[in-house]
């Protein structure tokens, strides 16, 4: 049997980059069975070459010049697990302006300057693949790219960051707290290198771009998401949230409108109130899952591991073997046009709303902010009363409505007197009206 050796250049080693050392080592002689590909890790780039990392490398195929492997001669193909914008984005288009194709698994780069590195990819005639950009090891960006390509897909929901889901899972579940529970995250591998991509729902947020211009063949960049993280909720949002047969998950929204002057398309990161029974509902620690709503095919899921070195390895190898075999053939996998979007602001979107706020146990009270409601049309769906000495805390759950007439009668009913305070703002997804 005679194969074809195909010499990697990997970019960064740290959680995904030894991972992904690992998988090639324990799979390779599979592979070059099956595909009659030798795939060779020829050259890494690190940042530190004396920091102990978790897989053996010999210290000739080591450096920290990463420019150097992406224009070293004998380098076939580049894997980027560096992550962020400089040095990937500079490091991305030279490999591909070199003819060289890239693995990539960093979401912030393509989210933001996606364009750029299609184009140069295009230019070249050479792949840029990703699956392991979104949702980690779910295969998704293949779907959605090539088996669902003539698909008219109206929705994505998702959960698709795995630290956020780690830390709501352990937070309402075993009532560990916020900080402990990121911590977790953190040593097993989930978080990004500044957690707080994770937590303010940037991450998911890049995450949402790809998957809308993919989905709706437009060019949605992370700026157009509106996005909302999970650092304000509380350890009593959860609990209520439990009560009152919901479980609270960081969400991924794309839809795509048709109006009369053409088709809109909004995207969203929030936390949201799921129905207990909901498919989401049951999705714990760092398992993602995306449903995608397609007019022809009907609902599908996605599920599995989203974040942590070997799933992402997976999605990484699985690329690598696509993109490896494309350059024995000569081909490359076409990406399709991206057109530019008309995005729908979060004012005009509809959901149902959990709205919880403390207020002066008197008669009147709750007429009156009820009355608020009335004013603005927001219609109530359902209310819970609990009372605490003088005051009272009250949730509603509106029926569907519009987020600007909520955002009024929000403003409207902090300058009622008889209420002290309100408290978070959720919206309900998978109800009978979201
Ligand atoms: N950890 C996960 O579960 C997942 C991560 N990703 C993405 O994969 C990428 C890598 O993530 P992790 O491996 O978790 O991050 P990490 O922080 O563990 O690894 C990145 C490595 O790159 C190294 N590095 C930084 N600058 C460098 C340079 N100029 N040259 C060479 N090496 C350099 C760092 O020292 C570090 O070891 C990121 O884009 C991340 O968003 C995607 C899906 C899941
Ligand atoms: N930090 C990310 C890693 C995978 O993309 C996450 O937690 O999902
Ligand atoms: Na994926």
């Amino acid at each position: 049997m005679t194969t074809t050796p195909v010499r990697i250049g990997l970019l960064g080693c740290g959680n995904v980059g030894a991972a992904f050392v690992q998988l090639v080592e324990r799979r390779h002689d599979e592979i070059a069975n099956r595909h009659q590909i030798d795939l060779q890790i020829t050259r890494v780039a690190v940042r530190n070459l004396s920091r102990e990392r978790a897989v053996d490398l010999d210290e000739a195929v080591l450096t920290h010049d990463a420019d150097a492997v992406v224009h070293d001669p004998d380098i076939d193909l580049v894997v980027e697990v560096i992550g962020g914008i400089e040095p990937a984005r500079h490091l991305t288009l030279s490999a591909l302006k070199a003819g060289k194709p890239v693995i990539s698994a960093n979401k912030e780069l393509l989210a933001n300057l996606g364009a750029e590195i299609y184009e140069a990819a295009g230019d070249a005639g050479v792949d840029i693949l990703f699956e392991a950009a979104v949702a980690g090891g779910i295969p998704l960006i293949r779907p959605l790219r090539e088996s669902l390509a003539g698909e008219d897909i109206r929705r994505v929901v998702g959960i698709v960051n795995g630290t956020t889901n780690y830390v709501l899972s352990r937070m309402a579940e075993e009532h560990v707290s916020f900080g402990e529970a990121l911590a977790e995250a953190q040593e097993l591998g989930y978080a990004e290198r500044d957690p707080t991509a994770d937590v303010e729902g940037f991450d998911a947020s890049a995450k949402a771009a790809i998957i809308a211009s993919i989905a709706f063949g437009v060019q949605v960049v992370a700026g157009d998401v509106y996005r909302e993280g999970i650092a304000e909720l509380t350890p009593g949002d959860l609990s209520f949230a439990a009560r009152l047969g919901y479980v609270v998950k960081l969400l991924a929204i794309a839809e795509r409108f048709d109006t009369p002057d053409g088709a809109e398309v909004a995207v969203r990161v929030h936390p949201a109130m799921v129905p207990e029974h909901h498919p989401l509902a049951a999705v714990r620690e760092s398992f993602n899952a995306v449903f995608v709503e397609g007019a022809a095919v009907g609902d599908l899921m996605f599920y599995g591991r989203g974040a942590g070195g070997d799933p992402t390895a997976s999605a990484v190898l699985g690329d690598v073997i696509d993109a490896a075999l494309n350059l024995t053939n000569g081909r490359a996998s076409r990406l399709s046009r991206l057109s530019e979007a008309t995005i729908r602001p979060i004012d005009d979107l509809r959901s149902e709303y959990y709205i919880n706020m403390d207020l002066a146990d008197r008669p009147g009270a709750l007429a009156t902010v009820a009355g608020v409601f009335g004013d603005h049309g927001v219609s109530i769906r359902a209310m819970e009363q609990e009372g605490m000495g003088a005051e009272a805390r009250l949730v509603f759950i509106t029926h569907g409505a519009v987020e600007s007439a909520v955002q009024s009668t929000l403003a409207a009913v902090r300058d009622l007197e008889v209420v002290d305070r309100v408290g978070s703002v959720l919206r309900v997804v998978g109800g009978d009206d979201s």
